[in-house]
């Protein structure tokens, strides 16, 4: 049975007025919608009135016209929205009044009220979003694939960990498990040849929540999910699951970790958004790319370095966070790697999943830092057939696979390596601010977890 919605609807001066009138009736005759505000957003071609009145009388329902008809009154709607309480946005406008940017921007606006935005052709839902943390929490999101949400994860855990809050991790990925699944990073060794059990058995044993186990040594969940909507939400996850869990082990605070541009479908206290300097400015500044940044208590812009992206290009990406999200502390930050065992005096092979263009600051790293020779490198650890002609090109001249744990570091890098009698040692990377302008991630990420529990406190 379909419940009733309220609906506040927008409309422009391109339409004539009747024609408007029309749509509007024929939306209020349906039994299951209730129109409860008109929004008047731009265009006067066909525009007979601008008084409020004369049009409310006209349609028969409250017309609410902005202060300036050139501007789209984005807090108008957004007003509407909480003084009517409404369901649901519908769009009966079109261009010239609107276009794909100004339609982004509505739909960021009307998501993060939490109602679905809807035109002719289209509708976007908010995010998903289950009350069933009885912890307090924080979630990490990002706006893509690989710009370091495990890495900062990780960090951010061994930070927490390390104030005594004693966190757990719950990780969703595209390959995860089928059901959450507990690792007790305190307490177990993850070598790796138990890795090679691991993906012996068929799972994917590079999933976040191994990654997150092993560098961070505190307890993760691993879930899964598939699929990503363009504002965030999921086709499918037992991540609901896996904060259940969290729920009932030992840990005081959860941090939910997402994937992809996929955000973790459970409700947080605090949010983390990261965004990697690497991604198109386009993509930061429009479509969904405000939706999240505005999500963000703390948002941390990662590979902020060239050839990723120039000085100016960071400074540009801080510009267009800070209009977006005025409130939030913005740090920004390079990564380096970090192993995990000793390499020092070693012949080390690396393999990576950063771009090409970073291999030698990478490598120039690594042989300052550890006192190690790289007799080589691959970028390649997530293309297979790549990462296996580079390992052959390598393998002889060397003691160590340095490696990060992801894509097919366990099933080829880790397995052709301990075959050739080489030690395999993990590799993390650790985020680090770009100069001392900035605030301190460790402290930002402390301040985040104290408000966070505050913020928990205050709702229980
Ligand atoms: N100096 C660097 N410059 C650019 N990229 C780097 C650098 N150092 C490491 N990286 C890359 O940054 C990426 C961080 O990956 P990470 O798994 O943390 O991202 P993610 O957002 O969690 O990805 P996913 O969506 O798969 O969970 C890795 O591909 C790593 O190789
Ligand atoms: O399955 C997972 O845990 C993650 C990471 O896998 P790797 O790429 O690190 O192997 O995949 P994603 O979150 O991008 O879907």
């Amino acid at each position: 049975m379909k419940t009733l919605d309220k609906m506040v609807c927008l409309v422009d001066g391109e339409h004539y007025l009747p024609v408007t009138k029309a749509a509007i009736d024929t939306l209020n005759s349906l039994e299951h919608i209730d129109i409860v505000a008109i929004v008047f957003i731009g265009g006067t071609e066909k525009l007979r009135t601008d008084d409020p009145d004369s049009y409310s009388k006209m349609m028969g329902l409250p017309v609410h016209f902005g202060k300036d008809e050139n501007e789209i009154p984005y807090s108008l709607i957004e007003e509407m929205i909480k003084q009517y309480d409404a369901d649901i946005v519908m769009d009966l406008s079109d261009e010239p009044v609107l276009d794909y940017t100004k339609r982004f921007k509505i739909a960021s606006k009307v998501l993060s009220l939490g109602i679905p935005y809807k035109g002719p052709d289209f509708q976007f839902d908010p995010l998903t979003l289950y009350e069933v943390v009885r912890k307090p929490s924080l979630k990490i999101l990002g706006t893509g694939k690989r710009i370091g949400k495990t890495a900062v994860s990780s960090f951010a855990s061994r930070i927490i960990d390390k104030n005594g809050y004693e966190p757990c991790v719950v990780a969703m990925g595209r390959g995860g498990p089928a059901e959450p699944e507990i690792v007790h990073g305190n307490q177990i060794e993850i070598t790796p040849e138990f890795l090679m059990e691991q993906s012996d058995k068929g799972v994917h044993a590079a999933s976040d929540h191994w990654e997150d186990a092993l560098m961070s040594r505190v307890l993760t969940i691993g879930c899964r999910r598939c699929g990503g909507g363009m504002g965030g939400d999921v086709f499918m996850t037992n991540m609901k699951k896996g904060a259940e869990l969290a729920n009932e082990n030992d840990c005081k605070f959860v941090i939910f970790e997402g994937s992809g541009a996929a955000i973790p479908p459970i409700k947080t206290n605090k949010h983390i958004v990261l965004i990697g300097a690497n991604q198109p400015l386009i993509n930061i500044e429009n479509f969904f790319g405000p939706f999240r940044i505005q999500l963000g208590d703390l948002v941390i812009i990662t590979m902020c370095e060239e050839p990723m992206a120039s000085p100016e290009k960071v400074k540009e990406i801080e510009k267009i966070i800070a209009k977006v999200n005025s409130t939030a502390s913005i740090i920004s930050t390079i990564f380096r790697p970090k192993p995990l065992g000793d390499i020092s005096g070693k012949n080390v092979l690396f393999a990576t999943t950063a771009p090409d263009g970073i291999k030698e600051v990478l490598v120039n790293h690594l042989q300052d830092n550890y006192n190690c020779n790289v007799v080589g490198i691959t970028s390649h650890l997530s293309n297979r057939p790549l990462l296996q002609e580079d390992i052959n090109k390598y393998i002889d001249k060397a003691d160590v696979m340095l490696t990060e744990l992801k894509a097919a570091a366990v099933d080829v890098a880790t397995k052709d390596s301990l075959d050739a009698g080489l030690e395999v040692v993990y590799c993390d990377n650790i985020p680090i601010a770009i100069d001392d302008t900035y605030p301190d991630i460790s402290e930002s990420i402390i301040n985040l977890v104290d408000a966070a529990i505050d913020d928990f406190n205050n709702f229980y």
